[in-house]
């Protein structure tokens, strides 16, 4: 059953929760995951960015946190060109078991949109890696910026997390914005037959914590 629970906000900046909602999921796995949807109001952005609360979530001082960029093609087609979806799905089962939040931010293509990213994947297709085909297109390699998640966080009046990334950009900004992140935890390698250039891309060029071993995959 779904209910709706309104919950007294903590605004920051002009961002405050909007609602909550408890709403049943499945994992990929056959798990049920009790999740509460976060909704909000005053995101700098505009955009409806939501936050999963998983696990117990309201009483961890420190919970585990996931901020996790849209992307249709791997979070919801399943896509093996990216991490994504696998990223995803673990960081759920994960932030079940800790107690935590998954911040869902609409930063598809790194920024960029799902049409854009999509026209990419054709100047991939002829060589270009997944930085330089944006800007093939004159448009920023990564032009996320994670002050949104910064302003979710102390909406959810969260002030202190471990973080569950491979970038070390998102660990920055945080920072930056006064999130005190106490420690980054890094994914799995979810390597795919079609994915390795994609992740020694990332190793390479923003410096993501991918080990990646010579004959794997
Ligand atoms: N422009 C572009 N964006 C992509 C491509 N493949 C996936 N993305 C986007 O990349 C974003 C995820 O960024 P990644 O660089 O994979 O990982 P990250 O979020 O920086 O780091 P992690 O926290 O470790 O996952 C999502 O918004 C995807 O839509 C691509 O080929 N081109
Ligand atoms: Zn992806």
């Amino acid at each position: 059953m779904t209910t709706i629970d309104q919950r007294p906000a903590t605004a920051t900046g002009g961002c405050a929760v909007r609602a909550q909602v408890h709403v049943p999921l499945k994992t990929p796995f056959g798990d049920w995951l009790g999740a509460d949807v976060f909704s909000f109001t005053g995101l700098s952005d505009q955009e409806e960015h939501v936050a999963i609360g998983l696990g117990d979530h309201r009483n961890n001082p420190e919970p585990l946190v996931r901020v996790h960029s849209e992307c249709l093609t791997g979070d919801v087609l399943g896509s093996a060109r990216c991490d994504c979806g696998p990223q995803l799905n673990e960081a759920l089962q994960e932030i079940e078991k800790a107690g935590g939040y998954l911040l869902y931010l609409r930063q598809e293509g790194r920024g960029i949109g799902l049409y854009n990213k999509i026209d990419t994947y054709v100047l991939q297709d002829e060589g270009l890696d997944t930085y330089e085909a944006n800007e093939r297109l004159d448009l920023a390699a990564d032009s996320r910026d994670y002050q949104v998640a910064a302003d979710m966080l102390a909406a959810l009046g969260v002030s202190r997390v471990r973080l569950l990334t491979n970038n070390p950009e998102k660990v920055r900004q945080l920072r930056a914005c006064g999130v005190e992140v106490t420690e980054r935890l890094s994914t799995g390698v979810h390597l795919t037959p079609y994915n390795r250039h994609y992740l020694e891309t990332k190793a390479r060029v923003t410096q993501h914590a991918i080990e990646l071993t010579r004959d794997a995959g």
